[in-house]
């Protein structure tokens, strides 16, 4: 062994044992400059008020792009450039590399028109640009998928879901239109009313129809407060009981979430807009010096039922200070008291600087020992669903967030063709499996994927995906999608939306 191999090999070990290292003394820092010069350049535009004067002219760069490509002989076909370590998507989207790239650099908020009750934004306006600009004014888009980075693009053209949605649907719900440039290289505006056909079409085809330019969004008034109300449960049916109790009373509850901390013991929570807040109430579980969100929730399981009021913004990003429960294996001691007295301000790193900077043996430990998955079921499955994980993975904490499936065209439908009330499993941690045996993720996660396809639900796609080519078109409704992109002249335009998503299509 020379000795660069043993120099690469401690480096190796050092990486993945202590990742904290380097993430604490160079990434958070870096992390922070990133958002300094993000948040000094979107002032800077909003200062200047230039956004929407520059909206037409740089679609009509994407335009001119795309006319590039049909005069370069349409050889191979396109996608948008935005590299892989900038998405919030685990999987790597290595087909870029090959496809013809087209620069989207549509990063505004266009207009907030408080009449139509509408805000246009263009595609890689995030979440917490979204927050930071309307909440302050007394509006809200009504779902807001709650990590930061993420964008109203990648939200249309895969998928969102949050708190809210068991009132109003998953991201695309709450959409009036799409503003997209064709493979033409037209620029359409589709609606509900104007071309119903491409608006339900849109949704779930990542970027496989047409490129996104702008979307015009629902907004609704919303308050300074949510008056969160926990309910903690001991036993498995008594916690989907209350999940499914309190997903249904859509006039009562502004907001439903449940985490489930282990196969007896959840807590439900529901939450309310609140302009006003009870005396020593308020809880502003955004500060860096507070604990991670769902340690301060599974506290609820000891201290019994509570309510509190939190500040809508810090409430709207509650789980992005530590990526749901991702960052403990990252920073361990994250949510220590002194740890975050100290540095919490920094937290939590970029999850754009930690992809760009993990080393392939990372690569490799995530996809052998860890699982990340969101399973969209039907409610009245949640129970099997809950015990078919336990036996396979038995990973806790589990995110569970209720939204109304309608009876739409595209992509999604609910099982019985009439609207549904749906649950989001989500999963995300490192498996335990019974000793004496090792994890298979792909094998794990096919069998998962199976389970759930015979409930009549659906996995979202930013995570590895293992179906084969005909089980992914039996799990999605492809008969619209196939018009469009019929239509539309997709085939050389844009890959099939199956080599986009599924692992194996994304790995070489
Ligand atoms: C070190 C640092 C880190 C930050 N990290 C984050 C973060 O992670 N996530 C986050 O969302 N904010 C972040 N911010 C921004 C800041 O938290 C919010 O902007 C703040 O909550 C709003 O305060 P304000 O009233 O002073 O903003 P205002 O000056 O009223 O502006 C509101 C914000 O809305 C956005 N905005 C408004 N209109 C437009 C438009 N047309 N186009 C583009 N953007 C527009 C801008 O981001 C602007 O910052 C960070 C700021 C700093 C200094
Ligand atoms: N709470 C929630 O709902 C959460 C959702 N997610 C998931 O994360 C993903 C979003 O991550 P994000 O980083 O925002 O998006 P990405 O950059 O990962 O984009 C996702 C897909 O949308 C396509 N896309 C994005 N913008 C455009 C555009 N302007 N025109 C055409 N196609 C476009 C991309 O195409 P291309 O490959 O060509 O770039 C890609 O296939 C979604 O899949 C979402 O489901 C993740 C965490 C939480
Ligand atoms: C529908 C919902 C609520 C989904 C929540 C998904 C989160 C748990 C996901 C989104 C981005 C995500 C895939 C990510 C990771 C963990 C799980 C995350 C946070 C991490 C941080 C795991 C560690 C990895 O080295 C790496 C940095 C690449 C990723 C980045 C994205």
């Amino acid at each position: 062994m020379g000795f660069p191999s043993v120099v690469d090999r401690v480096i190796e070990y050092i990486l993945i044992n202590y990742r904290w290292v380097f993430v604490c003394f160079f990434l958070l820092p870096a992390s922070l400059l990133y958002e300094i010069y993000n948040y000094g350049r979107n002032w800077i535009i909003v200062k200047l008020n230039s956004a929407p004067k520059l909206h037409h002219r740089k679609v009509q760069n994407v335009q001119k792009q795309v006319q590039n490509w049909r005069a370069s002989g349409m050889t191979v076909p396109m996608c948008t450039s935005r590299p892989g370590w900038q998405t919030m998507s685990l999987s790597k989207p290595k087909y870029k590399k090959k496809l013809w790239n087209i620069d989207i650099n549509l990063i505004d908020i266009l207009e907030i028109d408080v009449e139509k009750q509408t805000v246009r934004v263009e595609p890689l306006v995030t979440m917490g640009q979204l927050t930071a600009t309307l909440d302050p004014l007394g509006w809200t888009i009504p779902i807001v998928p709650e990590l930061d980075d993420l964008t109203v693009g990648g939200l249309i053209m895969g998928t969102g879901v949050e708190s809210s949605s068991h009132i109003y649907g998953l991201f695309q719900h709450i959409c009036v239109s799409y503003e997209l440039v064709l493979a033409d290289g037209s620029l359409v505006t589709c609606s509900k009313e104007s071309d119903p056909d491409l608006f339900y079409a849109v949704p779930w085809s990542y970027g496989t129809l047409g490129f996104l330019t702008a979307a015009v969004i629902r907004i609704i008034p919303a308050q300074k407060y949510v008056k969160l109300n926990y309910h903690p449960a001991y036993s498995l049916d008594d916690a989907v009981k209350v999940f499914e109790e309190q997903s249904m009373k859509k006039d009562e509850n502004d907001f439903v979430e449940g985490l489930l901390f282990s196969a007896d013991q959840a807590v439900i929570m529901t939450g309310n807009f609140s302009s006003t807040c009870e005396p020593g109430k308020l809880n502003e579980i955004g500060k860096w010096y507070k604990p991670w969100f769902f340690t301060h929730v599974r506290k609820a399981l000891e201290e019994g039922p509570g309510h509190e009021y939190i500040p809508l913004r810090e409430y709207y990003h509650r789980h992005t200070k530590p990526l749901f429960w991702e960052v403990e294996n990252i920073i361990p001691f994250g949510n220590n008291i002194i740890f975050r007295y100290l540095l919490g301000w920094m937290m939590p790193p970029k999850v754009s600087l930690l992809k760009v900077t993990e080393t392939k043996a990372i690569t490799n430990l995530y996809e052998n020992n860890h699982i990340i998955q969101d399973w969209l079921v039907p409610v009245k499955s949640l129970k099997e669903s809950l015990l078919n994980f336990h036996d396979a993975v038995q990973v806790y904490p589990v995110w569970l967030c209720p939204f109304n499936l309608p009876n739409d065209p595209g992509m999604v439908h609910p099982v019985g063709e009439r609207e549904e009330l749906y649950v989001d499993i989500g999963v995300y941690g490192v498996p335990k499996v019974p000793e004496g045996t090792k994890y298979h993720a792909v094998n794990t996660t096919r069998n998962l994927e199976d389970l759930v396809a015979k409930v009549g639900g659906f996995q979202m796609l930013y995570a590895d995906s293992y179906r084969t080519k005909e089980e992914f078109r039996q799990m999605f409704d492809h008969r619209l999608y196939d018009k469009m992109r019929d239509q539309l002249e997709c085939k050389k335009a844009f890959p099939d939306v199956y080599d986009k998503v599924s692992k194996q299509a994304r790995s070489h």
